[in-house]
């Protein structure tokens, strides 16, 4: 079974605004409102490709059932930890720039945390488990390491896809994948990566600290993958940006479940940056037909046979 873990869930509150004036009343013109956080965009696009997940992580409040309910009705298996205190709300400001205002989430007990823990011991060897996404303030920033752990001890294999320590203390545990997009991979080095070809060397020093394969999504940018065999950079489809909000998860949705099917990195790759294009060019989440009518456009250059 494929596991997502979203510490932090989120209702996305997506509004389009333009012209934004700060300090002045602004009516929206138009608006919509999704189950967010990055593990639950993952189970969700995995869905629509034929793959089920169960999702896990923190739920709680009238924004919690909201989105438990949301998931049911799309038929994805959760298995959430349910919590006292609400579930965040993340505005996403479409303004002719895209703006992000994420919540930093409630508190958790010490108990709801440990209940969340006897969930991830009772995953099993051939599972696959999924983090993403930031955690809420009060856990430790050493929770996705002692959750690894676990997994490690149990054979189960992992994808993280998370900043700063979250990413880099998971890594001596042997991810499948990180995905870093180019900002959070240069500020993880204290430098700004601004093409493909100034990506690679950093990519690869994720996998010297553990990762076997690491993808360095930029956006509109292209993108770069990474692995002992490998070093390939891709071009993105051309297309009018609608929302971003998801496109790094629908990457790692589409790579997983094209690797699942094929075994094979590259074709992986190529799914996954359709994914995530896919989802750029639509207001919602992206769906099969949209990935595949785009994965022609997806071009992929092999820069180096090895890392
Ligand atoms: N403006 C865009 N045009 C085309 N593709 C995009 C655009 N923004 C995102 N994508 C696609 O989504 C993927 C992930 O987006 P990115 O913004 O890098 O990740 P994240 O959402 O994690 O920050 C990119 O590799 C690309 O395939
Ligand atoms: O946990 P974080 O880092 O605050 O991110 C949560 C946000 O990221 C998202 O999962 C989208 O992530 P991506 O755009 O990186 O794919 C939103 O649904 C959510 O609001």
């Amino acid at each position: 079974m494929i596991y997502t873990l979203t510490l932090n869930p989120s209702i996305d509150y997506v509004v389009q605004l333009e012209p934004f004036h700060i300090g002045e009343l602004n009516r929206i013109q138009s608006e919509t409102k999704f189950p967010g956080g990055k593990g639950i965009n993952v189970s969700r696009v995995l869905k629509r490709l034929g793959i089920d997940t169960t999702a896990l992580g923190f739920i709680g409040g009238f924004t919690g059932c909201y989105i438990e309910e949301y998931l049911q009705i799309e038929h994805n298996q959760t298995d959430f930890v349910k919590i006292k205190e609400d579930t965040r709300i993340n505005i996403k400001l479409n303004t002719g720039k895209e703006t992000e205002i994420n919540a930093k989430g409630p508190e958790i007990t010490t108990e709801e945390y440990e209940e969340l823990k006897a969930k991830i011991r009772g995953l099993e060897s051939g599972d696959f488990l999924i983090l993403s996404g930031s955690i809420p303030a009060s856990l430790p920033n050493t929770t996705y390491e002692e959750l690894v752990q676990i997994c490690s001890e149990n054979d189960v294999q992992f994808i993280a896809d998370a900043e700063g320590d979250l990413l880099k203390n998971v890594l001596p545990y042997k991810p499948f994948l990180v995905k870093p997009n180019h900002h959070e991979l240069g500020a993880l080095f204290n430098i700004e990566i601004q093409s493909p070809e100034e990506a690679i060397p950093y990519g690869k020093k994720l996998l010297e600290m553990g990762a076997q394969n690491v993808v360095v999504s930029m956006a509109d940018m292209g993108a770069v993958f990474i692995n002992k065999k490998n070093v390939l950079v891709a071009t993105v489809p051309s297309g009018v940006l609608k929302s971003s909000v998801g496109a790094g998860d629908s990457l790692v949705a589409g790579f997983l479940a094209q690797f699942l099917k094929t075994g094979k990195y590259e074709e992986a790759f190529r799914y996954g940056v359709a994914s995530g294009s896919a989802t750029a060019f639509s207001i919602e989440l992206c769906t099969k037909d949209q990935i595949e009518a785009l994965l022609p456009q997806v071009v992929i250059k092999r820069k180096e046979n090895g890392a």
